[in-house]
Order: C-alpha cells, then structure tokens, then sequence
C-alpha cells in the first residue's frame, strides 16, 4: 500500500499534517480509516497522529443486486472524513478503498458494478482521488500485509529482533495464514507456488508461507458446513447441522443473501458429529505445513479474537495467550453441554482445522485497537491495533 501517503515534497511552509483516507470494505462490513500524521522532516518517516475510526454493516457484497446502496454506504462513511480532515486540506487528502473476500467472492461483472459505485462516489467528493484508489486486494497482500502490521507492532522487525511471529486471521469470507519458515522444506513443500511470496523491508528480503483461502472465513464456512452455501432453494429451505442446538432456530444473512437454518431435532447434536461436518469443509484444502507441528507462536485475530473470547478463554480488552488445543477443549464442553441445555450455538473450528494446524504451537489472541468511536458490536479494545493498519503503535491515552 505504499501509495497511501501523499507525496512528502512539500513547500518547507506548508502545514506540517497531512491525512489519508482508507476504506475496508470487508465481507461483513465497510470500515473507514482517517489517518492523521505528522511529517517531522524531510529526511524522516511521517509518524501516525491519530486515528478516526467507523464502520457500517452488512458489507459491500450485500449490495449486489443494488450496487447504488454500496455507493450510499460510502458516501455516509465519508461523512466521517469530512469531519475529521480540515476543509482547507481535502483536495490534497488521498481516498483509497481496499475490496477483500466479499468481492472476491462475487462474479467480476458483479463485483466491477460495486466498485463503479464507489468510484463514482470517489469521484464526486471534494477529496484526492488517485489512478488505483479503488480496487479489489488479492488474499496474498492482505496475508503479506497483516504479516508486516503485527510484527512492526511486537518489535520483531527491527534491526535486533531474531525471530518473527505467524498470523492467523479469519475474516467472514476468507481466512489468511502467513509466516516465515524457519525450514527451507516448508518452503519447497507448498503444494502451489502461489504459497510462496517475497517481500522486501528495510534492506531485508523475506520470503514467506502465506496463503488466503477464499470461501474458508467464518461465515462462508459456516454455511458451506451447513450445505447452504450456495445452494438453491433459499426461500423455502432450512439448513440443518448437528453443531446447531436441536431447537435453535435462525436466520443468517451473507454477501446478500438470508439463510434459514436449525438444530436438527431429530438428530444428534455435540461435538463428534459437528466434527465431522466441520472436517468435510476444511479437509484436503486446507495445507498444514510440517514445521508448524513444532511450538510457534502466532498472533491470531478478527474472528478468532472474537470467538475466543465469545467462548471464554480470554478476556476481550486485555486479549491473552492460547494454546491450539485449548480451542478444541472449549469445543468440546460447548458441544457436549448443548445437547442437555441449549446454549449459543458454537462451532469448534471455522475456517483452519487448528487443531492439526500446530498440536503444541501456541497462538496469541489479540484485539484491535481503535481510537475512535465504534458503534458496532465489532469493536474491541486489544492492546495492539494491527488490522489492516501499517503505523505506529497506539499511544496509552487512545486506549
Ligand atoms: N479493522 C478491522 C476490521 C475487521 N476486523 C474483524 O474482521 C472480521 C470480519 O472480517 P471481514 O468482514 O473483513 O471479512 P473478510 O472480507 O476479511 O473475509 C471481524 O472479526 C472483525 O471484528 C478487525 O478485527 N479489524
């Protein structure tokens, strides 16, 4: 994303803050991101000021049969912008929008009219808009950047530090993994090139293990584990699954479509048979690299933040520290429990089967960060602010 900030050679009495826009438009929901920094010198690195932050649901790919409320959903988080940048400096504040799994998920006709939308809403605001400010990001960039984001964050990428850290992020339409071997064989064993991605930082070249599996987010695989995703018939089909409460009845909506589903209630429910559901889902797509079996630690987030501490095992300002295997413990006595009395319905893994993923490795929970008001129930309150964000650190009092 290196063009998201503005050109730096400026007249030497010219404000010394600038701003930039960047738009998420995830699988379930659009985020606006208002950047302020502060350009300390010309031979210095801007630093982040501040951060405004909002977000609307449901997503973009909601609108694909209307593109013109995708539109709409931009021009109201712009509303955000406009409050935040100075009137005196939004011709010369950059808008870029980032489309991830819910796009991609869509056919390209469909996915260019959403994007036509955007563009247009773009093109009539006061703001800069630049040659690529709209565009759908492949998976390997949203894995190689999360990647980039949480180990600026910890400090593993400065000149000292000797190791770096794996992220796991599970999005609503695509789950990303990426890491840097320590074993040239991981390398050599991908099963597709595509696993494969060099990066350059600071006169350091890494190549990394990173891989986006489309369709394997939280809310895509949820649906592909009930046999719904897509399927026909949505009007008058219920969607049954043994990792449902017998009598748990629903409605789940996804990339603009609404799904009934159930508990079967006159199957079985529990942890060994939603197993099996799960397993048919994720089993011979999702590629689990030899080396991870060994203790390594990842940070994981977005919704398996979420579920983490939906299910107890961290708490959702402080996050915490895992081991794999404690998903999988929580999974069972969820599981188990439903089939007495009906709590939440809980799936055990979505996305990755983390239990094969690393026996022994551990994964750190983190929330996001932000500073700005969230109104929806997304928002957490984490110590680190990596989504999607390359930046400085969060300061103690935008906590
Ligand atoms: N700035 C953001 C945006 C989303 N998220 C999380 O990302 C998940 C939703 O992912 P998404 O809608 O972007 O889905 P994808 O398009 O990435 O598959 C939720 O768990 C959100 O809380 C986040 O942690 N930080």
């Amino acid at each position: 994303m290196g063009g998201l900030l503005p050109s730096l050679s400026r007249p030497a009495n010219h404000s010394r803050i600038f701003y930039s826009v960047m738009f998420d438009a995830g699988s379930t929901g659009t985020r606006i991101h208002v950047y302020t920094f502060i350009h300390g010198g010309s031979e210095e690195l801007p630093v982040l000021d501040n951060e405004m932050f909002h977000s609307i649901k449901p997503g973009l790919s909601a609108y694909a049969d209307s593109p013109e409320m995708a539109g709409h959903t931009v021009r109201m988080l712009l509303k955000v912008a406009k409050k935040t940048v100075p009137r005196l400096e939004w011709k010369r504040t950059p808008l870029f929008l980032r489309a991830t799994a819910g796009l991609r998920l869509l056919s390209a006709e469909r996915a260019r009219l959403l994007l036509e939308q955007v563009q247009h809403v773009f093109d009539e605001s006061p703001f800069l808009v630049p040659d690529d400010s709209v565009s759908i990001m492949n998976g390997t960039n949203e894995g190689i950047l999360a990647w980039i984001s949480v180990n600026y964050l910890t400090g593993h990428l400065n000149a000292h530090s000797e190791r770096t850290v794996g992220i796991l992020d599970l999005g609503g339409g695509s789950t990303q993994i990426t890491f840097l071997p320590k074993l040239r064989k991981t390398i050599e064993s991908v099963p597709v090139a595509d696993y494969v991605a060099k990066y350059d930082i600071s006169n350091s070249t890494f190549e990394l293990y990173t891989y986006s599996y489309l369709g394997n987010g939280l809310m895509a695989a949820r649906l592909a584990t009930l046999g719904a995703l897509g399927a026909e018939g949505l009007e008058w089909r219920v969607f049954k699954s043994s990792c449902l409460p017998k009598k748990f009845r629903d409605e789940w909506s996804f990339g603009g479509l609404t799904y009934r589903v159930s508990g079967d209630p006159d199957g079985l429910a529990g942890y060994k048979l939603c197993y099996q559901e799960v397993l048919k889902v994720v089993k011979g797509i999702i590629h689990q690299p030899h080396e991870l079996q060994d203790s390594n630690v990842f940070y994981a987030f977005s919704y398996y933040f979420d579920r983490a501490v939906d299910a107890g095992l961290i708490d959702g300002v402080q996050g915490g520290t895992l081991e794999v295997r404690d998903f999988k413990k929580r999974a069972k006595e969820v599981c188990n429990k439903m089939t007495k009395h009906p709590p939440h319905p809980f799936f055990p893994v979505h996305g990755h089967d983390l239990h094969h993923l690393s026996a022994q490795g551990w994964i750190r929970l983190q929330g996001e960060h932000r500073a700005a008001v969230d109104q929806e129930s997304e928002q957490r309150g984490g110590q680190l602010g990596f989504r999607r964000h390359v930046g400085s650190p969060p300061r103690p009092e935008d906590l």
